[in-house]
């Protein structure tokens, strides 16, 4: 049976993002509540990455301000477990911390088809297979909030399956999904959040273009 989560919710209010100087976008607004789903979508470069690290806190606005009730779990193209570690152990490392049980960890990896790595020190796990671990790592946090950046990438038809039926379970569970990509993940009726370099500003007194 699905396990309901605490009520998420995650909103930008006229939120700019500025990164090396330079202005990727301003004056995004939306809210996801429970249930939610958004893609954050756009040309390379544009700030998709940078947008989850604002709704995660790990990067400070530089205009407006992002709401988050609810913890987070972020899945980007670093694993974030010990390469030394059996796959079993690094994911359990998270959930200790998470207060979380084996039992949690043991479920997510049988979610991402993991059961089998078990005992394979993360260092060897393949590319699909490292990016399964780390959705695994998401699952198991139990965290009500997926930020998941390009979360398909390297998975083949069989992980994308399984990553779909996953967000869906995240969803009828009552979480929420904001996801950077640039492929079809199956994220069925999600809100799409399209990103585009911001226009030349004209005027040389406000050169960010954020107003006084
Ligand atoms: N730490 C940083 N300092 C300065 N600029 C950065 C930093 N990190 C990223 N950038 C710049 O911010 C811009 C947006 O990067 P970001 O990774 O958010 O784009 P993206 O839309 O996710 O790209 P992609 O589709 O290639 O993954 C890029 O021009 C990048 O060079």
């Amino acid at each position: 049976m699905t396990a309901l989560l605490p009520a998420p919710a995650l909103a930008f209010d006229g939120v700019a993002c500025v990164r090396g100087g330079r202005v990727l976008f301003r004056g995004l607004d939306f809210a996801l509540g429970s249930g939610a789903a958004a893609l954050v979508t756009g040309p390379n470069g544009v700030g998709k990455s940078s947008l989850l690290r604002l709704a995660a806190g790990l990067l400070p606005v530089f205009a407006g301000r992002v709401d988050r009730t609810g913890t987070v779990a972020l899945a980007d193209e670093r694993t974030a477990l010990d390469p030394a570690l059996p796959l079993a152990e690094a994911l359990l490392f998270w959930s200790r911390i998470d207060g979380g049980t084996g039992g949690r960890v043991t479920a997510a990896m049988g979610r991402m088809d993991l059961a089998h790595l078990a005992e394979i020190p993360v260092r060897m796990l393949s590319t699909g297979q490292r990016k399964r671990a780390t959705l695994a790592r998401v699952i198991a946090a139990a965290a009500p909030i997926w930020l998941l950046d390009e979360p398909a990438n390297g998975l083949d038809a069989a992980s994308r399956a399984l990553l779909a039926e996953a967000m869906a379970e995240h969803r009828r569970a009552g979480g929420l999904i904001l996801a950077a990509t640039h492929q079809d993940i199956g994220l069925d009726d999600a809100i799409e959040l399209p990103l585009a370099p911001p226009p030349p500003l004209a005027d040389d007194a406000d050169p960010l273009g954020l107003g006084a």
